[in-house]
């Protein structure tokens, strides 16, 4: 392609596919898989710059409406989409006046690179410069300090790494590392889990026969430390009280050797069902499906102080996965609603254990108000729960202790003496992620 052609088709196709993606009615990742579908004309490099480009505009969103708020103020998003497209690749890859000439911005072109040129990067407010709304902001400064929130946030404003979970019924990391590394996979084991292989590039990993085959799922090193958090051994009866699509159930199953019952729950029957293939490819047969109406849901008393151990991996801002889901810091987030959503969902869940029995709350969410302050009041109001820390005798925990222990030590000493996990980018690099281990109180 000339290099004409190039700037000419590219720009148009990465600011139509933004205009889509804007309005936030979808997620972007289904927004951007559509549009590709529809376009079939695009090759590979074509597609890399489109989606790159919105991502791109999605992680700097704040900064760039801010800088050229005089130019798009009277517009809706879907004409708002090329000055947003145009300033991101002025901002952040060198695009000049002359870049856009043969692109249907290049009328616009000067007037919007004068605009970035002159604006006063002073006069943008702390939520701006960190890419993130007010809400969250706000949210994050309630715990945080401001340099802090900087650090985190230029963390969640970066690509993620791709991360894979090794089914250790099916093959082991080393073997697994191997035989991607073979097919031009190159991967690392991750530092924290046990059962984690990193690659710093995305690529088609689901065509390899080790996916098809049910060796490896994708999942982020944090969220693969949830399940084992959680303590599940074979036999035991657990329960995923938000499933949705598996990731955590799968892991359950896993380190239960296939043997007892994982049942995994969420008012989501269609997520629910895209979980089956993925039970099929890993050859987990303990997981029943349980659609929900809701957490009050008349079905769960079958397992009324039944369940050995409960996860809860509530509904949450999605914070902690920006990095992934940068679309999600534009939509509207309704934090009290959210708040009351989780603490009915863990009370209903905490009915659910024997005494004795394990309770993890989990969220991917960076503000304390989804994390700690949902949990003090859940202990608050349940004087037979407890937090409990990681004891030696957990499997792998030596191992998991120890890494954590040499990259962030009090984060290491929380786990061990409080059971609480709390991972970030800027620091683990992982997403972020909170995880609490409480437990019901033998005699209670
Ligand atoms: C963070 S996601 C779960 C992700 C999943 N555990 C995994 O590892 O892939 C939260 C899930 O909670 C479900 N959910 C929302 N409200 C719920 C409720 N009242 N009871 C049970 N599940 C609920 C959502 O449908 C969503 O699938």
């Amino acid at each position: 392609m000339s290099a004409v052609r190039f700037a000419r088709t590219r720009f148009r196709q990465a600011s139509e596919l933004l205009a889509l993606v804007l309005p936030g009615q979808y997620p972007a990742d289904s927004v951007i898989e559509r549009y590709f579908k529809a376009h079939r004309e695009m090759g590979s490099q074509d597609r890399g710059f489109a989606a790159e480009t919105v991502y791109g505009c999605l992680r700097r969103l704040g900064e760039i409406r801010a800088t050229i708020q005089p130019l798009i103020d009277d517009m809706n998003e879907e004409r708002q989409a090329p000055y947003i497209t145009a300033a991101y690749l002025v901002m952040a890859q060198g695009w000049q006046t002359k870049s856009f000439a043969d692109t249907e911005f290049n009328r616009e072109a000067e007037t919007l690179v004068k605009q970035i040129r002159q604006f006063d990067k002073t006069r943008l407010s702390e939520a701006e410069r960190c890419n993130l709304s007010d809400t969250v902001y706000q949210a994050l400064s309630t715990t945080f300090t401001s340099d802090d929130i900087q650090r985190l946030a230029q963390a969640l404003n970066q690509p993620a790494p791709v991360d894979l979970r090794v089914n250790t019924a099916k093959t082991d990391r080393e073997r697994l590392q191997r035989e991607l590394g073979a097919q031009g996979f190159d991967c690392e084991p991750t530092r924290l889990s046990v059962w984690g292989l990193r690659r710093a590039q995305r690529g088609p990993l689901f065509n390899t026969p080790a996916f098809k085959q049910g060796q490896f799922e994708l999942q982020d090193e944090a969220s693969q430390l949830v399940s084992w958090l959680l303590a599940p051994k074979p036999r035991e009866t657990i329960v995923d009280f938000c499933a949705g699509a598996g990731g955590k159930s799968l892991h359950l199953s896993q380190l239960m050797r296939n043997r007892g019952k994982v049942i995994a729950c969420d008012i989501s029957a269609r997520r629910l069902e895209q979980m089956s293939p993925r039970l099929r490819r890993a050859g987990c047969d303990n997981v029943q499906l349980q659609p929900l109406a809701d957490e009050h849901d008349p079905i769960l008393g079958n397992w009324r102080e039944q369940a050995d151990a409960v996860l809860v991996d509530a509904p949450c801002s999605g914070t902690g996965t920006y990095r992934r889901n940068p679309d999600l810091k534009w939509r509207s987030l309704d934090l009290p609603a959210l708040n009351a959503l989780q603490a009915s969902i863990l009370q209903s869940a905490g009915r659910l254990l024997k005494p004795g029995g394990r309770l993890v709350y989990a969220t991917c969410s960076v503000l304390s108000q989804e994390n700690e302050a949902i949990v003090d009041q859940f202990l608050a109001d349940h004087p037979q729960f407890e937090r409990v820390g990681v004891d030696r005798q957990y499997e792998d925990s030596e191992a998991i202790l120890a890494s954590l222990q040499t990259i962030d030590a009090s984060a290491a000493e929380a786990l061990r003496t409080q059971g609480t996990l709390r991972l970030y980018p800027h620091l683990h690099q992982t997403d972020g992620f909170f995880a609490q281990r409480l437990q019901r109180k033998a005699s209670a």
